[in-house]
């Protein structure tokens, strides 16, 4: 959905204003939506007491300004600093004011979604209540008190449903929770990452890349208001090092014995859901939310267990050995119209439907056959969905951490198999004549069906700017929160940066101070114009804005 630039609103109004035909049937739309939220949610604590899995949450109302959180636990938990006014953040306001006064942009748009169910991944605390039993949850605001979270309203039914089976597995084990006054105890943190459970099931990327924004939004990584069609690769952290924690010692058998529990319990749902299938009720409407549920819980909840092995007195929750303890150790998800594969320890966009909107923003600014450098690339994300969709020569990686390379290659092998397929398929249409499907005369992005050549680098940007950019047109830049590092930064200011061939810059930026400053030193170079600016609401509940910004260099502009 695309917000309009628009003015906060300042104060409530003195006196009632008189209301419009359409200003009144939106008060009754929304009457009516809050009436049948309240019902749903009265079901879905009455089910939620006899299943695991909680039945569909209607979506949401139209992203207009007024978006809420409706969530029980907002206040008490740490997670949302937001509860009304979702899509115009504070941040928003600020950003807008920096792009259209200080740069001279006309329009800065943002981008919204639905404000629930968008979480796909959550690593949440494993401390024990007041009572001594078991917490899985965030913290409560301003401690490190855990308090447990059942009904977030921004976790996919998936993850809520995976942590209910976790508490129960912990106390059917004994498990003890980690204590950080002490340092003792065995299960310090969970993280919870919704997978495709049927990945490539339909891998069309050229389908993908002429949707509407809707449709690609539910063909991939779409905000989730049932568990069907994906599972949970769940991460247990210990608190023991690898070694003390080997099959074999207390520990590992503790470790082993919990994540067994998981597995089995997670069967016997299913089981359940089978029996339960057979005596459905009698009323038709009633029986046909029973089968629908019945049908997701009769699918496997858990993708896989794994334990990442944190015995460090810190902060940081995940440690760096991990071990497979159920279950497989590849997990996809598909992304921007490209199946892509994560490992635990991998980076991955918390809110893939956000992501899909950023991607296809950003695939509408590479022209066809362009050569491509992606410089923060994780898994390889942003540059495979713009290999899958954009027809590019060629897309160079670099990444810093090393865990990325292992599920870029099993993605990039994918990736190529399924280009080639469709070249060939190409091929045999054109009567043996082939196409390189996109290598016309458009300008923007169109999907490739020849084989693009793809390459990864594991590498700080900043360390040979020169080599890593080299030949490449366009450069992909997804830095952490602080921004772009000085090296990388200065070379690209320079006229080093045009000497290598680079024409435009995609810039999609987590922490908005750090981009205006950098967008700041880019354009005092005079070597970059700011074509092109606007938001995506990654994480709705907080006040936070993911930033495009689209530069190209001062010479193509002038030769234009
Ligand atoms: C915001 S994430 C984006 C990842 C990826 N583009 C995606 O969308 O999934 C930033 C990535 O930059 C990597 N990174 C951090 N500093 C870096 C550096 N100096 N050079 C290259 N990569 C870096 C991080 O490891 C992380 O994977």
């Amino acid at each position: 959905m695309v917000l309009p630039a628009q003015p906060q609103q300042q104060g409530a109004p003195v006196s009632a204003p008189k209301l419009t035909p359409r200003q009144r049937r939106l008060a009754k739309n929304r009457r009516q939506h809050a009436q049948e939220l309240e019902e749903r949610r009265k079901q879905h604590r009455m089910l939620e007491q006899a299943s695991l899995a909680p039945p569909p949450l209607p979506p949401p109302p139209p992203a207009d300004g007024t978006q809420r959180l409706d969530c029980p636990h907002f206040q008490a938990c740490s997670g949302c600093t937001l509860e009304a006014a979702l899509d115009t953040p504070p941040i928003l306001a600020e950003a807008r004011r920096y792009f259209n006064e200080e740069c001279g942009l006309p329009s800065f748009q943002l981008t919204a979604g639905p404000a629930q169910q968008w979480r796909r991944r959550a690593r949440l605390a494993v401390r024990a209540g007041h009572g001594g039993q078991p917490v899985v949850g965030l913290f409560s605001e301003g401690s490190h008190n855990a308090i447990d979270i059942p009904s977030c309203v921004v976790h996919h039914a998936a993850i809520n449903a995976a942590v209910r089976l976790l508490q129960a597995a912990i106390a059917d084990c004994g498990v003890l929770p980690y204590d950080e006054a002490s340092g003792t105890g065995e299960l310090r943190y969970v993280q919870a990452a919704v997978v495709d459970s049927s990945p490539g099931a339909d891998s069309d990327h050229a389908a993908w890349a002429e949707a509407a924004p809707e449709t690609r939004d539910a063909a991939g990584g779409s905000e989730g208001s049932s568990t069907a069609g994906c599972s949970v690769q769940l991460t247990l952290v210990w608190n023991a090092s690898a070694a003390d924690a080997a099959g074999g010692t207390p520990g590992g058998a503790r470790l082993e014995a919990l994540a067994a529990r998981l597995w089995q319990l997670d069967q016997e749902r299913r089981q359940q859901a089978d029996a339960g299938q057979q005596q459905a009720g009698r009323q038709q409407q009633q029986q046909q939310q029973q089968q629908q549920q019945q049908q997701q819980q009769q699918q496997p909840l858990l993708h896989s267990v794994w334990a990442n092995f944190q015995p460090g007195r810190t902060n940081t929750i995940l440690g760096p050995e991990w071990r497979l303890l159920q279950g497989e150790d590849e997990a996809w998800a598909r992304l921007g119209g490209v199946d892509i594969c994560f490992g635990p320890g991998s980076f991955m966009q918390a809110n893939p439907g956000a992501m899909n909107r950023a991607l296809a923003a950003m695939q509408a600014h590479v022209p066809a056959g362009a050569t491509i450098a992606d410089l923060h690339a994780g898994v390889g994300t942003i540059g495979l969905s713009l290999a899958a969709t954009c027809s590019p020569r060629w897309v160079r990686f670099v990444e810093i951490n090393g865990q990325g390379l292992p599920p870029f290659r099993r993605s990039a092998a994918r990736l190529q198999r399924r280009l080639q397929q469709a070249a060939a398929a190409d091929s045999a249409e054109a009567g043996g004549g082939g196409s390189s499907g996109g290598g016309g005369t458009s300008s923007s992005c169109s999907a490739s069906s020849h084989v693009v050549g793809l390459e990864y680098h594991v590498a700080a940007a900043g360390s040979d700017p020169e080599r890593w950019c080299r030949g490449a047109k366009v450069v992909v830049l997804d830095p952490p929160r602080k921004g772009l590092e000085p090296s990388l930064l200065s070379w690209l200011c320079s006229a080093s940066s045009a000497a290598a061939g680079v024409r435009r810059l995609l810039y999609l930026s987590c922490g908005f101070p750090a981009l205006r400053r950098n967008c700041g030193a880019l354009l005092a170079s005079g070597r970059w114009r700011l074509a092109h600016a606007e938001a995506f609401l990654f994480f709705p509940g907080a006040d936070h804005i993911e930033t495009l910004c689209v530069f190209d260099a001062v010479e193509d502009v002038t030769t234009k």
